[in-house]
């Protein structure tokens, strides 16, 4: 089958967790990352962007927008989503929670230099006082190696992307998390997630002030 062909611009945003999710799947994958506006809107005038937005996946003959039902695709094709209703219920809590940390990241370089202290305290604060200690106490309740228990799922996935991007703002975070700590080892070690993580890979670094230039001016920002 054709590989999944992922349009977006050249940085993490809201299709970083796609790329995790499909390299924790093992599905290889092209990737269309546009540079300039012209690029972007080229790809509106093509018709395939259901809301003239990003991200969009191109797989199976389908032209796949909106982050979640994305990730909901692919954690359903590739068995990364439960085994039941309820199960899927849990993972919807966990990667929800997850998807609100993960949102004021993804929106953190893009705030004013003045805002960013306080925007980054906030940030650290709800980690480690909101979602952080659900994860903690979920591992240390049933004392198995995932979330969900003894079977990878797209809540581990999610999990480790946001402990490595909280980790990217201030290192030693899980200092008080050792359930999180063994967690991020041991997922870090699964084949395709050590793939993911090792330079050269399609993982994209943090968000830095030139490519925060660059999303401005292709989406006029
Ligand atoms: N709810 C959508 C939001 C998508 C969205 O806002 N995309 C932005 C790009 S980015 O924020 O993901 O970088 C976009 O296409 N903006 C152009 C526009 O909205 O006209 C999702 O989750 O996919």
């Amino acid at each position: 089958a054709a590989k999944p062909i992922l349009y977006y611009f050249d940085g993490r945003g809201r299709m970083e967790s796609v790329r995790w999710l499909l390299a924790a799947a093992g599905v290889e994958y092209e990737e269309v990352l546009f540079k300039t506006a012209e690029d972007f809107d080229n790809l509106i005038k093509s018709g395939k962007l259901m809301y003239d937005q990003v991200p969009m996946v191109e797989m199976d003959g389908m032209y796949i927008v909106q982050t979640r039902a994305i990730l909901k695709y692919i954690a359903t094709k590739y068995n990364l989503y439960g085994q039941d209703l309820k199960e899927r219920a849990i993972i919807d809590m966990y990667v929800e929670g997850m998807r609100d940390l993960n949102d004021m990241m993804i929106y953190f370089p893009f705030s004013l230099p003045e805002q960013k202290q306080k925007i980054l305290n906030y940030i650290l604060e709800r980690a480690t006082e909101r979602f952080f200690p659900v994860y903690e106490k979920a591992l240390k309740d049933h004392g198995k190696n995932y979330l969900l228990g003894n079977q990878l799922s797209w809540a581990d996935v999610q999990l480790i992307e946001v402990i490595l991007m909280v980790e990217e703002l201030k290192s030693g975070i899980l200092s008080a998390f050792p359930k999180l700590q063994e967690f991020k080892a041991r997922v870090s070690k699964l084949p395709n997630i050590q793939k993911f993580l090792q330079p050269g890979s399609p993982r994209k670094p943090q968000e830095d002030e030139t490519t925060v230039e660059v999303v401005k001016k292709i989406f006029k920002g």
